[in-house]
């Protein structure tokens, strides 16, 4: 497949000093006038703090590709997206875009409030680089596939976002771009046109590529087959979507670089509970421990046996608002489910020097026979003050079969003309099945 976009070792910075960043632009643009090449060393030079909003990052996208881009609030995915849209130029690497590029990022780039819908769709189209028989050829099917019916003929200054977006979208996805680039956009729009724009992106996937930013984790998994998690302004991971969302989950969980205390991870700690870490300024290690019914600590248990998870903390330093978060991993890694204390009971203040007990009660865990994996997320607040693994748990067979990785407590009811006895019924079942 055709590449479309290359970034090769690109980095960005920002001035983060208010004004900075417009003295090194008015140096860019002199630069520029005397024939001279931008100086990417000029922004920070006078000692002014600068944000690295994207750090060395390379990444190839081809065409046929629908490739989301994910990650916390600040990781570069804007950033990367205004520079591949040329919006931007970076401070080091390269950028190569082939073909046409559509960009839908600001909502009402490109739309002049006094215009009706209807005449922004040639300008917002020219202004995408489609030339006026390709407007005219497209004008119909933009104002079919925006649904904007009457209100095409008002003033887009009194669209509301939804409207806007309905209305971009439909410019942006009928000028039959290379590369499409969507950022967060989407998330205005009500559930039906969402829907509308994935079914479109489909089609354009077929020719062209879409890069996605999205916090919408659903949507990315529905139409993306390939995942870019940013961190701090560097490729986390680059592949494909589930394994994508799953590290960034993870990233979301813990909020925190990977773990810088080695006494975190041993030799059976697999990578799927990654990352881990510890603050050890403001939590010493936590103790935790599964129980049995009894309340002794216990490394199995039968399927079905009540459970229950301790964890026990000393703070180094004082806690405002303490809670919980317990993810749960099959043995292939696949997180089964996510348990949080903040959801059920009030977070928990503590002194400096004072040790907190944390219990999760499981009654009837549903977990099939297997080696269980999990983590404890200890925070404060929105902040993070550890991320442990849970001792493994191994859950042993009972009498019944099951599949997958959980088993609820479920009853069944069958009715009809003609039950046939349970003592050899349902050995006839198997075999008339057969
Ligand atoms: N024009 C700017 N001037 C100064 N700093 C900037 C500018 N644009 C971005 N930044 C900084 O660069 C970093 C990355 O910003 P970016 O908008 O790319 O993140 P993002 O991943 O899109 O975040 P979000 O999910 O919140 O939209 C942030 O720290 C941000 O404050």
């Amino acid at each position: 497949m055709t590449p479309v976009l290359t970034l090769a070792g690109v980095s960005k910075r920002f001035a983060a000093r208010p004004g900075a960043g417009r003295r090194a632009w008015t140096r860019a643009v002199w630069d520029a006038l005397r024939g001279r090449d931008p100086d990417p060393g000029a922004l920070g030079r006078d000692g002014g703090p600068v944000v690295p909003a994207l750090a060395d990052v390379s990444l190839t996208i081809r065409r046929g590709e629908a490739v989301g881009v994910v990650g916390l609030n600040g990781a570069g995915k804007t950033t990367l997206l205004r520079l591949a849209a040329g919006h931007l130029i970076p401070d080091a690497g390269t950028v190569t875009c082939s073909g046409r590029v559509g960009t839908l990022m600001d909502l009402t780039a490109g739309f002049s409030p006094a215009l009706t819908g209807r005449e922004t769709i040639p300008l917002a189209a020219a202004l995408a680089g489609r030339t006026a028989a390709e407007i005219a050829a497209a004008t119909p099917h933009i104002e079919a596939f925006c649904g904007l019916g009457p209100a095409l003929d008002r003033p887009v200054g009194g669209y509301s976002s939804g409207m806007a977006l309905r209305l971009g979208f439909a410019i942006a996805a009928h000028a039959d771009p290379d590369l499409l680039l969507v950022d967060e956009v989407l998330s205005v729009g009500d559930f039906p046109f969402r829907q509308h724009c994935l079914a479109r992106m489909m089609v354009l996937k077929e020719r062209a590529a879409v890069l996605l930013v999205s916090h919408n984790l659903a949507e990315v998994a529905r139409f993306c087959d390939r995942v870019i998690v940013l961190h701090g302004g560097r490729i986390a991971f680059d592949g494909p979507t589930e394994a994508g969302l799953a590290v960034y989950r993870r990233l979301a969980e813990g909020a925190a670089a990977p773990c810088q205390d080695p006494g975190l991870e041993t030799a059976d700690t697999p990578a799927f509970l990654a990352p881990l870490f510890r603050d050890a300024e403001r939590v010493g290690p936590l103790d935790l421990a599964w129980l049995d019914a009894a309340g002794r600590p216990v490394s199995a248990v039968p399927f079905g046996a009540p459970l229950t998870l301790r964890l026990r903390a000393t703070l180094t330093a004082p806690a405002r608002a303490l809670f919980v978060g317990v993810p749960l991993y099959a043995p292939d890694g696949t997180r089964v489910t996510g348990l949080a204390s903040d959801l059920a009971a009030p977070p928990l203040a503590a002194a400096a020097g004072e040790t907190i007990t944390v219990t999760l009660s499981l009654p009837a865990p549903c977990l099939n026979p297997g080696p269980w994996r999990g983590v404890a997320v200890l925070h404060d607040g929105p902040g993070t003050l550890a991320r442990q693994p849970l001792p493994p748990l191994t859950v042993t067979g009972g009498p019944s079969r099951h599949w997958g990785h959980w088993t609820p407590d479920a009853r069944w009811s069958l009715s009809g003309s003609r039950t046939i006895p349970r003592e050899g019924g349902c050995q006839a079942a198997r075999e008339m099945a057969q």
